[in-house]
């Protein structure tokens, strides 16, 4: 997507075919820097300190992790420990996981010899898979807005819901839950978004507010706790949010948070639906709460802020007692029973085994 008038992806690589440039995500929006990654130390920080985050994106990047492997040690010994090195990155975000065993898989039948430019070439792949997916989650998603645009008055904008960043940032380019809603702009919908801050880590306030800004989409930053609030009013629409990883049954883990906001949709008649592209369902799992590993991000995520102060410094501060204990749980589990539909690259698809199965035969 657009970054004032150049066009961006997420992450890309360098004409040197080995070294990756990245945006660096922790100081968005108030300063836009990329960086150069060309170590598999580096990748690995890049995703556990979440210069990248967004469960595609850190699929993507891990790939290209393991590209670096090879061209340093191709071997099988080397391949294996990559793949833990960047398993234990992050634990909740099933694409990590998804992209690591196909850059295996492809890997381990060829040569050690052939392994680095083929790693490369796939990791690329998946990249541009992943733009593929998405830009066919906003076609299938721009669908449902349209209908419920139909429903409105001429010019009345769909109001949109939407939970931390499922944007273009945390994929290689439009993002999964903003993509029906960039298509939706571009086709000349009104749309408004309403941008759940999304504590602990406010990425709803720094990076979906970005984005939405950077393109123009009309939107309004609340904090966690409006949403039941303006779903009550008829304030909202439709909620869209992203996923992390949804299950074989339906069940979909994302930003903690998510779960509040489908009780309050479904209590309120609000249609809540989840925007993922295949990558992100697991078809080893069937009951989320049970399975799922929770991340528990640091309690200091919960005590000390991030902003920019007053003289344009980039800065955090402390919020609570120096001794107050803060717990940091990063994801929650919405069960299938909340979720209105599944937009995937395929369809719209029922949350549950039966809808799932029957927009992705023979998988699972
Ligand atoms: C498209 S990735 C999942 C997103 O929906 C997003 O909501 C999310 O939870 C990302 O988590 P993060 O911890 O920022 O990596």
């Amino acid at each position: 997507m657009n970054v004032g008038d150049r066009h961006y992806r997420t992450i890309w690589l360098n004409d040197d075919g080995r070294s990756v440039e990245i945006i660096d995500q922790r100081w968005l929006p108030h300063d836009f820097r990329v960086e150069k990654v060309d170590t598999v130390a580096g990748i690995a920080t890049a995703i556990r300190d979440m210069w990248v985050r967004g469960a595609p994106l850190i699929g993507v990047t891990a790939a290209y992790g393991v590209a670096m492997q090879m061209a340093d040690d191709p071997s099988d010994a080397a391949l294996d420990g990559v793949w833990e090195i960047l398993h234990e990155t992050r634990p909740t975000a099933i694409n990590l996981r998804w992209a690591l065993d196909e850059m295996r898989n492809v890997l381990r039948p060829l040569p050690p010899g052939q392994r680095t430019d083929a790693a490369y070439r796939r990791a690329g792949e998946i990249a541009d898979e992943d733009v593929g997916l998405n830009r066919a989650i906003g076609v299938n998603g721009l669908e449902i807005i349209r209908g419920i645009a139909a429903r409105k008055q001429p010019g009345e904008p769909v109001n949109i819901l939407t939970h931390c960043n499922a944007g273009w940032l945390a994929t290689v380019d439009y993002g999964t839950a903003t993509a029906p809603i960039y298509l939706a702009a571009e086709a000349g919908i009104p749309v408004h978004v309403y941008v759940d801050e999304t504590r602990p880590r406010n990425q709803g306030a720094q990076l979906t507010a970005w984005e939405m800004a950077g393109h123009g989409v009309p939107h309004t930053l609340i904090v966690d706790n409006a949403g039941g609030h303006l779903m009550q009013r008829g304030q909202i629409d439709m909620v869209i949010v992203g996923t992390d990883r949804t299950t074989a049954d339906g069940d979909v883990c994302n930003k903690i948070g998510t779960y509040l906001k489908a009780l309050a949709a479904a209590d309120n008649d609000v249609p809540f639906y989840v925007a993922l592209p295949s990558p992100t369902i697991d078809w080893t799992v069937g009951d989320g709460l049970a399975e799922i590993p929770i991340e528990q991000r640091s309690s200091d995520e919960v005590s000390l802020v991030w902003g920019k102060t007053a003289n344009g410094e980039i800065a955090q501060v402390r919020i609570s007692p120096e001794t107050t204990p803060a717990a940091n749980p990063a994801f929650d589990v919405t069960p299938a029973r909340l979720v209105t539909g599944l937009i995937t690259e395929r369809g719209v698809a029922k949350a549950s085994r039966d809808g799932l199965k029957a927009m992705f035969p023979g998988r699972g």
